[in-house]
Order: structure tokens, then sequence, then C-alpha cells
């Protein structure tokens, strides 16, 4: 059976590549997108355009006309929540790549599609080297504690720190004894020099043309450190894991939070 799959997002960076996927697999059709310039500027993706399918500015116009299985978003934080919640209360399975979403709206999100019995995915990162990384950080940290995490990207990026840094973070926390880093009494003399604090960890972004996607996980120990890194240099990188997911949310029955949970 053929899987129906709507894109939110099909002019982006992200999501242009992820309508060439959606199209080259036999196991997919794509039957509509949701986008908000499309009334306003034209429409701008040629593979959407040679497919003729209807592209609509409002989700829940798009969800009420177009029969699906699937929603892939790769949009913008607030549009991407709504979209999330919307295909839900429309019986449609969400994938979806936005970052930036609240602690509280993924638990709203994910207890929305525990009382529908839906399954789907809210990964921060799709790139399965990305999720090694994630992995092999909350290894490290069981053993080194003292930890900075350098994520790199693009300078047109929207959200700091990224999803995959916030994601890593968090991983770590699970096997890390809590502590805070650095000299008990040191001070920013340029506010912001130490980066964000998570939990005494230090986050720090840096935005540059040049850039795609890129972390460093960098452990510190008596005279020694540890790197963990991860590099992606196009959005294909992510496309494996999209693929992965749509197929995976048709067989589960909640929304889960990261890549990791469904390998
Ligand atoms: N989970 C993952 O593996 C990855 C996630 N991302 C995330 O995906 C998202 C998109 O990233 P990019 O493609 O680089 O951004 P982009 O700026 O190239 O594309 C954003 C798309 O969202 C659409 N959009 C913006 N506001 C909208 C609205 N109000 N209604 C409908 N559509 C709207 C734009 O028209 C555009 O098509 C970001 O949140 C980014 O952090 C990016 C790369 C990998
Ligand atoms: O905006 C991006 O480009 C990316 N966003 C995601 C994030 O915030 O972690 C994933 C990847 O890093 C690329």
């Amino acid at each position: 059976m053929t899987l129906k799959v709507i894109i939110a997002g099909p002019r982006g960076k992200m999501g242009s590549e992820a309508v060439k996927m959606v199209n080259e697999d036999s196991d997919f059709e794509l039957v509509a997108c949701i986008d908000r310039k499309h009334n306003e500027r034209g429409y701008e993706n040629p593979d959407v355009q040679a497919l003729n399918i209807p592209v609509f500015a409002h989700a829940e116009e798009c969800f009420q006309n177009v029969k699906a299985d699937l929603l892939v978003d790769l949009t913008v934080p607030e549009v991407g929540y709504e979209h999330t919640k919307a295909a839900l209360q429309n019986y449609i399975r969400p994938v979806v790549g936005t970052t930036g979403f609240t602690d509280e709206q993924l638990s709203e999100l994910i207890s929305i599609s525990r009382e529908m019995k839906l399954g789907g995915i809210i990964a921060p990162n799709f790139a399965i080297g990305a999720v090694l990384m994630m992995k092999f950080s909350q290894m490290a940290a069981k053993y080194l504690p003292d930890v900075d995490i350098i994520e790199k990207h693009h300078d047109n990026k929207l959200d700091a720190p990224s999803g995959t840094a916030v994601k890593t973070a968090e991983m770590i926390q699970k096997t890390r004894e809590a502590k805070k880093q650095g000299h008990p009494h040191e001070k920013e003399t340029i506010d912001g020099a130490r980066g964000a604090d998570h939990d005494g960890m230090h986050i720090h972004s840096v935005r540059l043309p040049g850039l795609v996607a890129h972390q460093e996980v960098i452990f510190g120990g008596p005279g020694q450190t540890l790197t963990i890194k991860h590099d992606s240099y196009n959005r294909k990188s992510f496309m494996d894991g999209i693929r992965f997911s749509l197929k995976k949310a048709m067989e589960m029955d909640e929304l889960v939070y990261g890549l990791e949970n469904i390998l």
C-alpha cells in the first residue's frame, strides 16, 4: 500500500530535499503541501509544480480536503507545533523535523497522540551519525562529567541553541552526575562568554555562512579531553532518517521525541 504524504515547508532547504526523497520512493505518494507564501508569491518548488498537487496556506484546510496518512513538517517552531497538533486531530501521523518546540508543547503533543493512538516522531536530528554522536556522548558523560557542547550552523538558522544541542544535553543529563562546571568564582567580562547553561553544562552556538550543521561535544578530565564530533555537509544526510520514520510511524501508536527511540 502506498503511503500518502503531505509536506509542510516544501520550498525550504529541508522541505525541498524531502519532496525529492518522497517522490523517489515508490512506497510514498506526495498528495499535498502546506506553505505560507503560496498565495502571495506564487509557488517556487518545480518538483511540486510538476506533480500538480494542491498547496494550502493553512494546515486545517489541507487536512480537511486531502486524505493522507502522514505529515512531514519542516517549517518554523510556532507553525510546526500548530501543524503537528492539527495533523493528530485529523488522524494524520506527524514526522516532525522542525526544532524549537517547548517542553510543554512536546508533552501536549505526545499526550494528544496517546489519546488518538497515533504514531509519529519529533526528532531534532534525523541524521544517523548525529544520533550516534548523542548516544556516545551520553555514554561518555558517565565517566567524564565536565562537558561543553559547541554547535555550528548556517546563519539562516532561527533557533539557538539547536534542537540537537538541547537533545544532546538532555541525553547527557541522564548519565552525568549534576555539577556546576568551571571555577566557582568565574565571572563573565562580556555577557554570554561562557555560553548557555544547561544543568551546569555549557552550550555554545556558532552561526556562520558556509556552515550546514555541525556539533562537537568536548569532555574534559585530568590530563585529557575527548571530542565527539558530527558534521552534516548537506541536507541529504537527514533523509534516510525521515524515510525510516515515515514507515515506522505507521506501526506505532504514540508520538516519540528523538530518533534514538525508534532505531
Ligand atoms: N530534524 C532534522 O534533522 C533537521 C531539522 N531542521 C529544522 O527544520 C526546520 C526547517 O529548516 P530549513 O529547511 O533549513 O528552513 P528554511 O527556512 O529553508 O525553510 C522553512 C520553510 O518553512 C516555511 N514556513 C515558514 N513559515 C511558515 C508558515 N507560517 N506557514 C507555513 N510554512 C512556513 C517556509 O516557507 C519554508 O518553506 C528548522 O526548524 C530546522 O531547525 C533542519 C535540518 C535538519
Ligand atoms: O536548522 C538546521 O539547519 C538544523 N537544525 C536542526 C537542529 O536545530 O538541531 C538539526 C540540524 O542540526 C540542522
